[in-house]
């Protein structure tokens, strides 16, 4: 059986003092493709700043690829999140450095030395995004969806088992977002879990997964009736 990424009970999602989400209950199983959805303010990206920690949980019990989060200390945060993949809505890439230097800098901040290593890793996940031929390119020489490309490279250099991904299309027209969604899901078909927040109904509909829906200070199912 498919073992269990992300596991929260009864949790409440805080903005300081202000409870944006009560008593959030979730399984996610290693494979599995999620979307977040839900209006403006609603509480999505408070949502994922938790599951990535930095917002701290401090009402419920939830665990996420190993970790506690109720029990996390500040020096474990680098190490949960070197077993996420984070992809944003405005890319963060670094701008005063190539896609090579981005993808060296990630490695380098998670603790990879050997250089033979650090080379082979990001020409593997160059590849896997088709992006390989643009390793010396600034970002500013790409397009979004180019840069998203090398975002999503850039969650992958640690192989992780859940990806969390805030809007990532929110940039991009919409050709270049069914792109940048082919690549996601083309990775989730590979095994990686997928949590997503969108506003994109097209994207939905065109790529049909189990919805979650943030409103009225609540994440439940959203379930489609298919009459
Ligand atoms: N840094 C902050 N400090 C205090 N309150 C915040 C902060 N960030 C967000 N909030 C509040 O928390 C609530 C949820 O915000 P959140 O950003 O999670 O919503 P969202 O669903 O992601 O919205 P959007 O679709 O606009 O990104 C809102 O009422 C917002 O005003």
């Amino acid at each position: 059986m498919a073992r269990t990424v992300l596991s929260l009970q009864g949790v409440d999602i805080f903005q300081n003092k202000h409870k944006v989400l009560s008593n959030v209950n979730l399984q996610v199983k290693q494979g599995e493709f999620i979307y977040i959805i839900g209006k403006t303010g609603a509480g999505k990206s408070s949502f994922m700043k938790t599951l990535y920690a930095d917002l701290p949980l401090t009402e419920g019990h939830g665990t996420i690829v190993e970790y506690d989060l109720r029990q996390l200390r500040e020096k474990d945060i680098p190490y949960l999140r070197r077993s996420l993949g984070i992809v944003f809505q405005d890319f963060k890439l670094l701008p005063d450095r190539t896609v090579y230097g981005n993808l060296h800098f990630a490695l380098k901040a998670t603790g990879w030395t050997e250089k033979e290593a650090i080379d082979r890793k990001i020409e593997e996940v160059l590849d896997k995004v088709g992006m390989r031929t643009h390793i010396q390119k600034m970002p500013h020489q790409l397009s979004g969806g180019e840069q998203q490309r090398i975002a999503i490279a850039r969650a992958l250099l640690n192989d992780p088992d859940l990806i969390l991904a805030d809007e990532p299309t929110g940039n991009l027209d919409p050709q270049t977002s069914v792109e940048v969604m082919e690549l996601l899901k083309e990775i989730n078909a590979n095994g990686k879990t997928i949590i997503m927040v969108t506003h994109d109904y097209a994207l939905l509909l065109k790529y049909p997964y189990k919805t979650l829906k943030c409103d009225d200070g609540t994440l439940f199912e959203v379930v489609y009736k298919t009459t």
